[in-house]
Protein backbone atom coordinates (compact mmCIF):
# COMPACT_ATOMS: atom_id res chain seq x y z
CA UNK A 1 0.00 0.00 0.00
CA UNK A 2 1.15 3.64 -0.66
CA UNK A 3 2.49 5.10 2.08
CA UNK A 4 4.37 8.29 0.42
CA UNK A 5 3.20 10.25 -2.49
CA UNK A 6 5.48 12.14 -4.44
CA UNK A 7 4.24 14.86 -6.80
CA UNK A 8 5.95 15.27 -10.04
CA UNK A 9 7.92 12.46 -11.97
CA UNK A 10 10.76 14.79 -12.94
CA UNK A 11 14.44 13.60 -12.52
CA UNK A 12 14.08 14.58 -8.26
CA UNK A 13 10.80 12.64 -8.00
CA UNK A 14 12.49 9.85 -9.72
CA UNK A 15 15.22 10.07 -7.32
CA UNK A 16 13.17 10.31 -4.07
CA UNK A 17 11.14 7.47 -4.99
CA UNK A 18 14.19 5.12 -5.89
CA UNK A 19 15.54 6.38 -2.14
CA UNK A 20 13.00 5.72 -0.69
CA UNK A 21 12.12 2.14 -2.23
CA UNK A 22 15.42 1.60 -1.10
CA UNK A 23 14.52 1.78 3.01
CA UNK A 24 11.11 0.06 2.53
CA UNK A 25 8.61 2.42 1.25
CA UNK A 26 6.14 2.13 -1.14
CA UNK A 27 6.03 5.48 -3.26
CA UNK A 28 3.50 6.61 -5.60
CA UNK A 29 5.04 9.31 -8.24
CA UNK A 30 1.81 11.35 -9.65
CA UNK A 31 2.61 13.55 -12.52
CA UNK A 32 0.23 15.79 -14.20
CA UNK A 33 2.15 15.17 -17.48
CA UNK A 34 4.30 12.42 -18.68
CA UNK A 35 7.26 11.13 -17.07
CA UNK A 36 10.15 13.82 -17.21
CA UNK A 37 7.11 16.15 -18.69
CA UNK A 38 9.56 19.15 -17.78
CA UNK A 39 12.59 18.00 -19.64
CA UNK A 40 10.00 16.74 -22.47
CA UNK A 41 9.14 20.26 -23.25
CA UNK A 42 12.79 21.51 -23.56
CA UNK A 43 13.80 22.49 -26.71
CA UNK A 44 14.01 19.78 -29.09
CA UNK A 45 17.50 20.74 -29.96
CA UNK A 46 18.73 21.23 -26.44
CA UNK A 47 21.55 19.74 -24.87
CA UNK A 48 22.01 18.99 -21.35
CA UNK A 49 25.25 21.35 -19.23
CA UNK A 50 25.34 18.31 -16.80
CA UNK A 51 27.67 15.79 -18.08
CA UNK A 52 26.50 12.64 -17.92
CA UNK A 53 27.88 11.39 -14.57
CA UNK A 54 25.61 14.29 -12.79
CA UNK A 55 22.54 12.09 -14.39
CA UNK A 56 23.06 9.56 -13.20
CA UNK A 57 20.38 8.02 -11.26
CA UNK A 58 19.68 4.59 -8.99
CA UNK A 59 22.69 3.37 -9.95
CA UNK A 60 22.20 3.36 -13.58
CA UNK A 61 24.77 5.01 -15.70
CA UNK A 62 24.05 7.50 -18.22
CA UNK A 63 25.81 5.96 -21.43
CA UNK A 64 25.87 9.06 -24.31
CA UNK A 65 28.31 8.92 -26.95
CA UNK A 66 27.80 13.13 -27.17
CA UNK A 67 29.72 14.97 -25.59
CA UNK A 68 26.91 16.40 -23.47
CA UNK A 69 23.51 13.98 -23.05
CA UNK A 70 20.90 15.43 -25.54
CA UNK A 71 16.94 16.17 -24.30
CA UNK A 72 16.32 12.64 -26.12
CA UNK A 73 18.90 10.20 -24.38
CA UNK A 74 17.98 11.79 -21.59
CA UNK A 75 14.27 10.84 -21.86
CA UNK A 76 14.97 7.52 -22.84
CA UNK A 77 17.58 7.32 -20.16
CA UNK A 78 14.48 8.31 -17.61
CA UNK A 79 12.03 6.31 -19.13
CA UNK A 80 15.12 2.90 -18.21
CA UNK A 81 15.58 4.21 -15.06
CA UNK A 82 11.79 4.12 -14.47
CA UNK A 83 11.37 0.11 -15.67
CA UNK A 84 14.45 -1.29 -13.98
CA UNK A 85 13.65 0.22 -10.57
CA UNK A 86 9.65 -1.13 -11.21
CA UNK A 87 8.10 2.60 -9.67
CA UNK A 88 4.98 3.21 -9.49
CA UNK A 89 3.93 6.61 -11.51
CA UNK A 90 0.81 7.58 -12.29
CA UNK A 91 1.26 10.01 -15.25
CA UNK A 92 -1.75 12.67 -16.82
CA UNK A 93 -3.08 12.55 -12.97
CA UNK A 94 -2.55 16.26 -11.57
CA UNK A 95 -2.53 16.91 -7.92
CA UNK A 96 -5.10 19.71 -7.49
CA UNK A 97 -5.43 19.74 -3.69
CA UNK A 98 -4.13 19.04 -0.33
CA UNK A 99 -4.94 18.87 3.17
CA UNK A 100 -4.12 17.98 6.62
CA UNK A 101 -5.30 15.07 8.51
CA UNK A 102 -4.98 13.68 11.93
CA UNK A 103 -2.08 11.36 10.44
CA UNK A 104 -0.27 12.94 7.47
CA UNK A 105 -2.34 14.27 3.57
CA UNK A 106 -5.53 13.45 1.63
CA UNK A 107 -4.38 14.58 -1.74
CA UNK A 108 -6.57 14.57 -4.09
CA UNK A 109 -6.07 14.41 -7.93
CA UNK A 110 -7.61 15.24 -11.66
CA UNK A 111 -7.57 12.12 -14.14
CA UNK A 112 -9.12 13.73 -17.04
CA UNK A 113 -12.81 13.89 -15.51
CA UNK A 114 -12.08 11.34 -12.67
CA UNK A 115 -11.32 12.30 -9.11
CA UNK A 116 -8.97 10.38 -7.02
CA UNK A 117 -8.37 11.11 -3.27
CA UNK A 118 -5.48 9.40 -1.45
CA UNK A 119 -4.67 9.50 2.13
CA UNK A 120 -0.80 9.13 3.42
CA UNK A 121 1.16 9.79 6.19
CA UNK A 122 4.04 11.70 3.87
CA UNK A 123 3.99 13.97 0.81
CA UNK A 124 7.12 15.31 -1.53
CA UNK A 125 6.38 18.26 -3.46
CA UNK A 126 8.95 17.40 -6.86
CA UNK A 127 7.20 19.28 -8.83
CA UNK A 128 10.02 21.62 -10.27
CA UNK A 129 9.75 25.45 -11.21
CA UNK A 130 9.13 25.31 -15.38
CA UNK A 131 5.36 25.81 -14.89
CA UNK A 132 6.19 29.50 -13.56
CA UNK A 133 8.15 31.56 -15.59
CA UNK A 134 9.13 34.64 -13.60
CA UNK A 135 7.34 37.37 -15.24
CA UNK A 136 8.37 40.97 -15.68
CA UNK A 137 4.82 42.47 -14.87
CA UNK A 138 5.37 44.62 -18.43
CA UNK A 139 2.45 45.81 -20.38
CA UNK A 140 1.58 43.33 -23.57
CA UNK A 141 3.68 40.63 -21.83
CA UNK A 142 0.57 38.54 -21.98
CA UNK A 143 0.61 39.04 -25.87
CA UNK A 144 -0.19 35.75 -28.12
CA UNK A 145 3.29 36.56 -29.65
CA UNK A 146 5.20 36.48 -26.30
CA UNK A 147 6.51 33.16 -25.53
CA UNK A 148 7.84 31.82 -22.04
CA UNK A 149 8.89 27.92 -23.48
CA UNK A 150 10.99 27.51 -26.82
CA UNK A 151 10.83 24.19 -28.67
CA UNK A 152 11.91 24.58 -32.32
CA UNK A 153 13.22 27.50 -34.35
CA UNK A 154 11.39 26.77 -37.42
CA UNK A 155 7.75 28.34 -37.24
CA UNK A 156 10.19 32.23 -36.72
CA UNK A 157 12.63 31.70 -39.95
CA UNK A 158 12.49 34.98 -41.95
CA UNK A 159 10.65 36.72 -38.43
CA UNK A 160 12.19 39.54 -36.39
CA UNK A 161 12.51 37.71 -33.17
CA UNK A 162 13.69 39.65 -29.67
CA UNK A 163 15.00 37.50 -27.14
CA UNK A 164 14.79 38.33 -23.53
CA UNK A 165 17.40 37.03 -21.28
CA UNK A 166 20.94 36.25 -20.95
CA UNK A 167 21.55 33.15 -19.62
CA UNK A 168 21.90 29.93 -20.99
CA UNK A 169 18.15 29.45 -22.40
CA UNK A 170 17.98 32.78 -23.69
CA UNK A 171 21.18 32.35 -25.93
CA UNK A 172 20.27 28.69 -26.84
CA UNK A 173 16.93 30.16 -28.12
CA UNK A 174 19.14 33.20 -30.18
CA UNK A 175 21.55 31.04 -31.29
CA UNK A 176 18.77 28.70 -32.72
CA UNK A 177 16.74 30.78 -34.37
CA UNK A 178 19.89 32.54 -36.08
CA UNK A 179 20.47 29.21 -37.16
CA UNK A 180 17.19 29.11 -39.47
CA UNK A 181 17.38 32.54 -40.55
CA UNK A 182 15.91 34.93 -38.01
CA UNK A 183 16.44 38.15 -37.60
CA UNK A 184 17.60 38.14 -33.61
CA UNK A 185 18.09 40.60 -31.47
CA UNK A 186 18.93 39.97 -27.76
CA UNK A 187 17.94 42.24 -24.71
CA UNK A 188 19.99 41.82 -21.61
CA UNK A 189 19.85 43.91 -18.25
CA UNK A 190 23.02 43.41 -17.49
CA UNK A 191 26.35 44.53 -19.15
CA UNK A 192 27.73 40.83 -19.90
CA UNK A 193 26.27 37.33 -19.69
CA UNK A 194 25.78 35.23 -16.55
CA UNK A 195 28.82 33.65 -14.89
CA UNK A 196 27.14 30.25 -15.45
CA UNK A 197 26.62 30.38 -19.24
CA UNK A 198 28.05 26.99 -21.04
CA UNK A 199 31.92 27.12 -21.64
CA UNK A 200 31.63 25.96 -25.15
CA UNK A 201 28.15 28.23 -25.97
CA UNK A 202 29.62 31.27 -24.52
CA UNK A 203 32.57 31.65 -27.74
CA UNK A 204 29.96 30.94 -30.48
CA UNK A 205 27.37 33.74 -29.41
CA UNK A 206 29.96 36.28 -28.73
CA UNK A 207 31.08 35.59 -32.48
CA UNK A 208 27.61 36.03 -33.82
CA UNK A 209 27.54 39.40 -32.00
CA UNK A 210 30.23 40.74 -32.87
CA UNK A 211 29.91 39.75 -36.39
CA UNK A 212 26.38 41.33 -36.19
CA UNK A 213 24.60 38.13 -36.80
CA UNK A 214 23.02 38.47 -33.79
CA UNK A 215 22.02 41.99 -32.30
CA UNK A 216 22.92 42.52 -28.56
CA UNK A 217 21.16 45.62 -26.17
CA UNK A 218 23.06 45.30 -22.85
CA UNK A 219 22.07 47.15 -19.69
CA UNK A 220 19.02 47.44 -20.97
CA UNK A 221 15.48 46.93 -19.71
CA UNK A 222 12.34 46.00 -21.27
CA UNK A 223 9.61 48.20 -20.91
CA UNK A 224 6.53 47.12 -22.97
CA UNK A 225 5.93 44.53 -25.66
CA UNK A 226 3.59 46.01 -28.65
CA UNK A 227 2.05 44.19 -31.31
CA UNK A 228 4.98 44.59 -33.78
CA UNK A 229 7.51 45.94 -32.00
CA UNK A 230 9.39 45.75 -28.53
CA UNK A 231 10.35 49.13 -26.30
CA UNK A 232 13.31 48.95 -24.60
CA UNK A 233 15.06 51.53 -22.02
CA UNK A 234 19.11 51.90 -22.51
CA UNK A 235 21.04 54.82 -20.62
CA UNK A 236 18.03 56.51 -20.34
CA UNK A 237 16.95 56.56 -23.97
CA UNK A 238 14.33 54.47 -25.76
CA UNK A 239 14.31 52.26 -28.40
CA UNK A 240 11.64 50.71 -30.28
CA UNK A 241 12.76 46.94 -31.64
CA UNK A 242 10.79 45.31 -34.12
CA UNK A 243 9.73 42.45 -33.50
CA UNK A 244 7.23 39.45 -34.91
CA UNK A 245 7.80 37.34 -31.89
CA UNK A 246 9.32 37.66 -28.72
CA UNK A 247 10.85 35.01 -26.15
CA UNK A 248 10.92 36.33 -22.86
CA UNK A 249 13.57 33.75 -21.46
CA UNK A 250 13.51 35.38 -17.82
CA UNK A 251 14.21 32.49 -15.53
CA UNK A 252 11.44 30.47 -14.03
CA UNK A 253 10.11 30.06 -10.04
CA UNK A 254 8.62 27.45 -8.51
CA UNK A 255 5.43 27.80 -7.47
CA UNK A 256 4.95 27.31 -3.16
CA UNK A 257 1.65 27.84 -3.30
CA UNK A 258 0.95 24.45 -1.77
CA UNK A 259 3.17 24.49 0.79
CA UNK A 260 1.48 28.74 1.59
CA UNK A 261 -2.08 26.81 2.00
CA UNK A 262 -1.23 24.27 4.32
CA UNK A 263 0.47 27.03 6.93
CA UNK A 264 4.50 26.20 5.71
CA UNK A 265 6.92 29.03 6.85
CA UNK A 266 8.58 30.67 3.71
CA UNK A 267 11.62 32.89 3.52
CA UNK A 268 9.74 35.73 1.23
CA UNK A 269 13.23 37.11 0.66
CA UNK A 270 14.97 34.85 -0.80
CA UNK A 271 11.30 32.74 -1.55
CA UNK A 272 12.98 29.47 -0.28
CA UNK A 273 10.76 27.64 2.50
CA UNK A 274 12.32 26.95 6.24
CA UNK A 275 13.60 23.10 5.45
CA UNK A 276 15.36 20.70 7.75
CA UNK A 277 18.56 18.81 6.84
CA UNK A 278 15.75 16.04 5.64
CA UNK A 279 14.10 18.59 3.35
CA UNK A 280 11.07 18.63 5.70
CA UNK A 281 9.27 21.83 5.75
CA UNK A 282 7.04 23.41 9.14
CA UNK A 283 4.38 21.06 8.00
CA UNK A 284 5.56 17.58 9.71
CA UNK A 285 5.66 15.24 6.82
CA UNK A 286 5.63 17.58 3.72
CA UNK A 287 9.04 17.37 2.06
CA UNK A 288 10.80 18.99 -1.03
CA UNK A 289 12.62 17.49 -3.67
CA UNK A 290 14.76 19.08 -6.66
CA UNK A 291 13.90 22.45 -8.04
CA UNK A 292 11.07 23.25 -5.78
CA UNK A 293 13.45 24.18 -2.87
CA UNK A 294 15.32 26.94 -4.50
CA UNK A 295 13.13 29.72 -4.18
CA UNK A 296 13.96 32.80 -6.58
CA UNK A 297 17.37 31.48 -7.11
CA UNK A 298 16.86 28.76 -9.48
CA UNK A 299 20.54 28.36 -10.83
CA UNK A 300 21.65 26.70 -7.64
CA UNK A 301 19.97 23.36 -7.61
CA UNK A 302 20.55 20.73 -10.47
CA UNK A 303 19.62 17.20 -10.87
CA UNK A 304 22.21 15.86 -8.54
CA UNK A 305 20.96 17.59 -5.50
CA UNK A 306 17.76 16.13 -6.33
CA UNK A 307 19.13 12.95 -5.60
CA UNK A 308 20.91 13.73 -2.45
CA UNK A 309 17.10 15.44 -1.32
CA UNK A 310 16.04 11.60 -1.78
CA UNK A 311 18.00 10.06 0.47
CA UNK A 312 18.26 12.81 2.88
CA UNK A 313 14.19 12.32 2.75
CA UNK A 314 14.08 8.59 2.90
CA UNK A 315 15.95 8.25 5.72
CA UNK A 316 14.39 10.90 8.02
CA UNK A 317 11.48 8.71 7.21
CA UNK A 318 12.74 5.68 7.88
CA UNK A 319 13.81 6.79 11.51
CA UNK A 320 10.70 8.46 12.14
CA UNK A 321 9.08 4.79 11.29
CA UNK A 322 11.34 3.24 13.59
C1 LIG B 1 16.64 24.38 -20.98
C2 LIG B 1 17.04 23.83 -19.63
C3 LIG B 1 18.20 23.07 -19.50
C4 LIG B 1 18.57 22.51 -18.27
N1 LIG B 1 19.70 21.75 -18.18
C5 LIG B 1 20.05 21.19 -16.97
C6 LIG B 1 21.23 20.39 -16.81
O1 LIG B 1 22.00 20.20 -17.72
N2 LIG B 1 21.47 19.84 -15.60
C7 LIG B 1 20.65 20.04 -14.52
O2 LIG B 1 20.91 19.49 -13.46
N3 LIG B 1 19.56 20.80 -14.63
C8 LIG B 1 19.25 21.38 -15.82
N4 LIG B 1 18.16 22.20 -15.94
C9 LIG B 1 17.36 22.37 -14.77
C10 LIG B 1 16.50 21.12 -14.73
O3 LIG B 1 15.27 21.43 -15.31
C11 LIG B 1 16.33 20.63 -13.37
O4 LIG B 1 17.59 20.36 -12.78
C12 LIG B 1 15.49 19.37 -13.29
O5 LIG B 1 14.49 19.26 -14.28
C13 LIG B 1 14.86 19.45 -11.96
O6 LIG B 1 14.12 18.33 -11.75
P1 LIG B 1 12.87 18.34 -10.81
O7 LIG B 1 12.47 16.91 -10.69
O8 LIG B 1 13.14 19.12 -9.57
O9 LIG B 1 11.77 19.21 -11.59
P2 LIG B 1 11.08 18.94 -13.01
O10 LIG B 1 11.96 18.19 -13.90
O11 LIG B 1 10.55 20.24 -13.47
O12 LIG B 1 9.85 17.99 -12.62
C14 LIG B 1 8.70 18.47 -11.98
C15 LIG B 1 7.54 17.59 -12.40
O13 LIG B 1 6.40 17.88 -11.58
C16 LIG B 1 5.24 17.81 -12.39
N5 LIG B 1 4.17 18.54 -11.71
C17 LIG B 1 4.13 19.87 -11.43
N6 LIG B 1 2.96 20.17 -10.78
C18 LIG B 1 2.26 19.01 -10.65
C19 LIG B 1 0.99 18.68 -10.07
N7 LIG B 1 0.19 19.60 -9.49
N8 LIG B 1 0.57 17.39 -10.11
C20 LIG B 1 1.36 16.42 -10.68
N9 LIG B 1 2.57 16.70 -11.25
C21 LIG B 1 3.03 17.97 -11.23
C22 LIG B 1 5.70 18.44 -13.71
O14 LIG B 1 4.86 18.08 -14.78
C23 LIG B 1 7.10 17.85 -13.84
O15 LIG B 1 7.14 16.64 -14.54
C24 LIG B 1 17.77 22.75 -17.15
C25 LIG B 1 16.60 23.53 -17.29
C26 LIG B 1 16.24 24.08 -18.50
C27 LIG B 1 14.98 24.91 -18.60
Amino acid sequence: MTDVIIVGAGPCGISAAIELKKEGFEPLIIEKGCLVNSIYHYPLSMTFFSSADKLEIGGIPFITINEKPTRQEALAYFRTVCRVHELNVHTYEKVVQMDRTDSGFRVVTAKRDEKRVYEVPAVVLATGYYDNPHLMNIPGEESDHVHHYFHDAHPYADQNVVVIGGRNSAIDVALDLHHVGANVTMVYRREQFSPSVKAWVKPVIEAAIEKGRVKMYWGSEVKEIKPNSVVIEQNEKQIEIPADTVFAMTGYRPNLEPVRRLGGKIDEDTGVPYLTEAMETTIPGLYLAGVVATGHDSTKIFIENGRHHGRMIARDLRRKRS
